[in-house]
């Protein structure tokens, strides 16, 4: 999660419980929540560019970060109606995490990295993408598979628990040892193992951090 104005960007593997937590504070604070757009990722025009990318990682996989890059890039920029903004991961996270793991794991060839590479350099040296914290949700990739299975999305259906198991590697590389990628805030870390009404109780405890995120 990341907060803006305090404006804080939620970041955590697939299905480790972001949208729920985001669900719970619009529900509870003057909080404006902003959804990962996953939604425009499974239907763009007709096309399904998060499924053709897991089905084929290595023709579909610059498709769909093109495609989520400019999803992201447009949540960040678009106008803050609350006091806190929170969103569900980022332009970061899509670069540092997904593309940076096609490209690890030899799916994506040398030129489209390049190419998504140029893209969000630019982006980041000429755009300013405003983010006061980062609210990392730490949990194992055992729990990030039991909870994709609850979920159930059809196209997320064929990740394996080693796919998850690299995307938490990398997060943690990025954002608790430090020592991969720049990293745009302050990082506060939530473990996020616990069964629902321990992670409310989590929540709670840390409202005041995340509302007061510009001060952090
Ligand atoms: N603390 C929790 N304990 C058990 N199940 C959870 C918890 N948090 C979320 N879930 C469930 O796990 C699934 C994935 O959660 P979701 O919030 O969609 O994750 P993300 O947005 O990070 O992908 C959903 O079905 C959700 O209801
Ligand atoms: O840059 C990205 C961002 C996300 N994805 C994939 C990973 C998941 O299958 C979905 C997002 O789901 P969450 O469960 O909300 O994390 O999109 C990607 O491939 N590239």
């Amino acid at each position: 999660i990341m907060a803006i104005g305090g404006f804080s960007l939620q970041k955590g593997n697939i299905a480790s419980g972001k949208t729920t937590c985001l669900e719970y504070f619009s529900k509870t604070s003057n909080i404006e929540v902003l959804t990962e757009p996953v939604s425009k990722w499974r239907n763009v025009r007709g096309h399904n560019p998060l499924g053709l990318m897991y089905q084929d990682p290595a023709r579909w996989g610059i498709t769909l970060q093109t495609y989520v890059q400019l999803t992201m890039l447009d949540r960040h920029l678009s106008t803050i109606s609350a006091p806190v903004r929170m969103m569900e991961r980022s332009i970061y996270s899509a670069k540092y995490i997904f593309v940076e793991n096609l490209y690890r794991s030899g799916k994506m060839p040398e030129v489209d990295f390049a190419v998504l590479s140029e893209w969000f350099e630019w982006i980041t040296q000429n755009i300013t993408i405003p983010v006061d914290l980062i609210v990392y949700l730490q949990t194992s990739p055992q729990t990030c598979l039991e909870r994709l299975k609850v979920r159930c999305r059809e196209e997320e259906k064929v990740i394996p628990l080693e796919y998850l198991e690299v995307v938490h590697q990398l997060y943690e590389d990025w954002l608790i040892k430090k020592t991969s990628f720049h990293i745009p805030a302050p990082v506060l870390v939530i473990s996020a193992d616990d069964d629902m009404q321990k992670m409310l109780h989590q929540y709670e405890e840390n409202r005041e951090k995340i509302i007061a995120a510009r001060n952090v």
